[in-house]
């Protein structure tokens, strides 16, 4: 019988003995801890009250301690073999839809919103398994006027990250970290494309600090004149807008290749209905996008985040694709790191303990946690399959053929469920 190689490896992390040691002497203290309270039981009127309280707090404590145990007692860490994936299933690979989440246009400005759009536009894997769904909670038709914009220059940021490997895909870290760089690569095409994104991000800086758009630009897309002076952000009709149609062959770049599908999607709004933040706009992009592309794995991103790998989803599949575990994966969690951090981050905010011991030890008790982005759903677990032992999928399915719909008719559907 021939040897199923498995498409991830699972090790657990070093360093076990070390932690088991320190374990017991704490374990140790607390057992002195309560002997010596339960040893010295003052009389009545003695201070029994503050004795009470105080053993009530220890042995809270004891408890406390011995269930987090559990998540620090043998952390696991995962590795894909991508090779491997690469191998066994060349580019017959599945479709993925990504949301990102944006609700409000002064702490998360439009032009960041893009460059994260455009950070999940770029990645290594066939650009038309790639929809990408901007929610957009402030309703605002500057974020809509931003989004096209970046509609328009990933036709020459893509190329170029393909063409480059340039990592991260985001162009505001990109152009923010690479300076130095800039004449060792590729000087001419490097400036151009800089010079491209700083117009690009001027036009849509100034668009937002005096609120308003230009009208020869709207006269370029239908998408903005679903707004009117009615809307608010707390009140206006679902707007859904296909910016690039992927599959339908119109969408190339300046070099003949196919785009991922871009949607803008605000789901609608009414006071008298509780829009839930953002859970309520996570389960808007799940009806939209099923409409839209249906792609069995969905991947999440807040708006101020950005992907730095550009292989990230192909690590992801590693997971799903894996042919003795992946049955068993729901979702998958990529750790979450901050940018520009101090040197001496003293309020331990870079998430070591969380990325290098938490996740790893809920990992080895059966599954961590979901921390709101960066992370790979199976679409149906999300609408509610539940586990069985047999269960198989068939990853063809939610490729969508092309059908006979014009992008109208699916953006009309589209709106029809995006409440
Ligand atoms: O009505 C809303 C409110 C928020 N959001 C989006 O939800 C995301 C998270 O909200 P935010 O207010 O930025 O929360 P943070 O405290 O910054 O984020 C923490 O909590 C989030 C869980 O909601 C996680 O996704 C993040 O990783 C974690 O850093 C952002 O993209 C928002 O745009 C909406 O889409 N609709
Ligand atoms: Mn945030």
């Amino acid at each position: 019988m021939m040897e199923i190689r498995q498409l991830f490896a699972t090790e657990r992390v070093a360093g076990r003995p070390v932690y088991r040691l320190h374990a017991v002497t704490v374990a140790a203290g607390i057992l002195l801890v309560l002997y010596y309270r339960a040893a010295r039981v003052p009389a009545a009127g003695e201070g029994r009250a503050a004795w009470l309280g105080m053993l009530v707090a220890e042995l809270w404590y004891a408890a406390y301690w011995v269930v987090t145990q559990s998540m620090r007692w043998s952390p696991l860490r995962r590795h894909p073999y991508r090779d491997r994936l690469a191998a066994r299933y060349g580019e017959r690979l599945t479709c993925v839809d990504i949301f990102v989440c944006t609700a409000e246009r002064e702490s998360e400005p439009p032009s960041l919103v893009i460059s994260t759009v455009l950070s999940v536009m770029a990645y290594n894997y066939p650009a038309e398994k790639i929809s990408v769904y901007l929610s957009d909670d402030g309703g605002s038709v500057l974020t809509f006027y931003a989004l096209w914009e970046a509609s328009l220059f990933e036709k020459h940021w893509l190329p170029f990250c393909k063409r480059y490997n340039t990592e991260p895909m985001s162009p505001a870290a990109y152009f923010s970290e690479s300076d130095a760089h800039q004449d060792l690569r590729i000087p001419k095409e490097w400036s151009r494309i800089k010079e491209m994104y700083a117009e690009m991000t001027e036009r849509i800086d100034t668009a937002d600090m005096s609120g308003k758009i230009p009208e020869e630009i709207k006269a370029k897309h239908k998408g903005f004149y679903e707004w009117n002076q009615e809307i608010t952000s707390k009140y206006h009709q679902p707007i859904v807008q296909i910016l690039i149609d992927g599959k339908g062959g119109n969408a190339d770049d300046n070099e003949g290749n196919v785009l991922p599908t871009l949607v803008y999607m605000a789901r609608e709004k009414r006071p008298q209905h509780h829009h839930n933040f953002k859970a309520g706009a996570m389960k808007a992009l799940i009806r939209v996008s099923s409409v839209i592309s249906n792609s069995p794995v969905i991947m999440n991103v807040d708006c101020d985040m950005y992907s730095n790998n550009c292989n990230t989803i192909r690590d992801a599949l590693c997971f799903f694709l894996d042919e003795e575990m992946g049955h068993k994966i729901g979702f998958l969690q990529y750790p979450q790191n901050y940018k520009n951090l101090t040197e001496n981050n003293i309020y331990g905010n870079s998430h070591q303990v969380t990325n290098q011991v938490l996740m790893g030890g809920m990992d080895s008790v059966g599954g961590l946690m979901y921390v709101g982005t960066g992370c790979f759903h199976r679409r149906e677990v999300l609408c509610g399959r539940r586990f069985t032992e047999d269960y198989k999928v068939d990853w063809k399915g939610g490729i969508k053929e092309k059908t006979q719909e014009s992008i109208h008719e699916i953006e009309e559907k589209a709106k029809s469920v995006g409440r």
